[in-house]
């Protein structure tokens, strides 16, 4: 390469990284530093260099979030470690003895992490030396659906991490509830079917074979869990969601550490009030034991944790 190109090389290099700090500050931690105007401006400046020179293209640039070709399908994934499901809990009586069983295996000393279940679709994403490498669907927990593709256009999701980590994360994408109203509107207007609700829409958003479809949708994201919380150094749920956001996964703000059943109830009643005005949907609260040496001295059923219950909300009134 020679010195111009590799002088040209470094320039890309550093405005990539700029223009994915904005990202991240705009996307995650929901305070962006600059106006759109100079994002849009550097990022226009990349394009020109990438464009005269393909070969300095590289994959975590902002450039190459809609690049995916039209799929002919989706290829399976088998997933290493199963998306295991939740048991669902209805009543504070049943949180009650889910508490009491878990106390009763532990101890006293037992610390919870109560987080909102957010209505969307769950997805693994797989990071190598930092770079996002790929992204699935759940699908029956063993085996989803290869939507790199269409992951690599949703915004909140970081094409490289802030640290040069290999593991695997997992959460929900999910369409905000302002975006799934503005994509009915346009499709009513152009008389196509309207979808029943941001989870469908999210849903079919990330099946489309086309990602520049995806990539209009507005969807978004929040990770909960790590595969291998080694490479992170954490010891708990609370630190290591702290530890996730650090490193540049979008991870709701709503987490809250609770001793006991009194404090967990309090949470549920406070976003059962919430619901309403929160801006993307949800439909329950997930309660975990905080410590992962607790969670793995619980360990497991056939399909879920015994260290964790989603209390779900009762359904709200039909979509207006
Ligand atoms: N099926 C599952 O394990 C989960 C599903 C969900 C969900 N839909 N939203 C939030 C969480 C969370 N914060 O843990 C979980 S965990």
């Amino acid at each position: 390469m020679s010195e111009s190109i590799a002088k040209l090389a470094d320039q890309a290099a550093r405005m990539r990284q700029e223009l994915n700090k904005y990202a991240y500050e705009y996307y995650v931690k929901d305070n962006p530093t600059v106006e759109d105007y100079v994002y849009d401006k550097l990022y226009h400046d990349l394009v020109a260099i990438e464009e005269k020179y393909p070969e300095l293209i590289t994959s975590d640039s902002p450039t190459q979030r809609v690049g995916g070709q039209v799929l002919q399908g989706f290829e399976k994934v088998v997933h290493d470690v199963p998306l295991y499901s939740l048991n669902d809990v209805f009543t504070k009586e049943e949180i009650v003895a889910f508490i009491n069983r878990v106390k009763k295996e532990l101890g006293e000393n037992v610390t919870f992490v109560c987080e909102l279940k957010i209505d969307g679709l769950s997805i693994t994403l797989r990071y190598e030396d930092g770079l996002f490498v790929r992204g699935a669907t759940r699908g029956d927990g063993t085996v989803g659906e290869n939507i790199t593709e269409n992951l690599k256009t949703v915004r909140s999701i970081p094409l490289r991490l802030q640290e040069p980590l290999t593991i695997e994360v997992r959460g929900e994408c999910f369409m905000p509830k302002k975006s799934f109203v503005t994509l009915n509107e346009k499709r009513d207007e152009a008389g196509q079917a309207i979808f029943a609700n941001p989870r469908n829409a999210a849903a079919g958003s990330l099946r489309q074979l086309d990602p520049k479809v995806t990539a209009t949708r507005n969807l978004d994201t929040f990770l909960y869990t790590v595969v291998d919380f080694g490479p992170l150094h954490v010891a708990n749920q609370f630190t290591a969601l702290n530890q996730l956001e650090n490193v540049g996964f979008h991870v709701n703000h709503e987490r809250r550490l609770c001793k006991n059943v009194e404090e967990i109830w309090e949470y549920i009643e406070e976003f059962q009030e919430r619901r309403t005005t929160l801006p993307y949907e949800i439909d329950g609260v997930v309660i975990k034991v905080n410590d992962f040496h607790q969670q793995e001295e619980l360990g497991f059923t056939v399909k879920a944790p015994r260290w964790a219950a989603a209390y779900k909300f009762p359904p709200e009134e039909a979509q207006t």
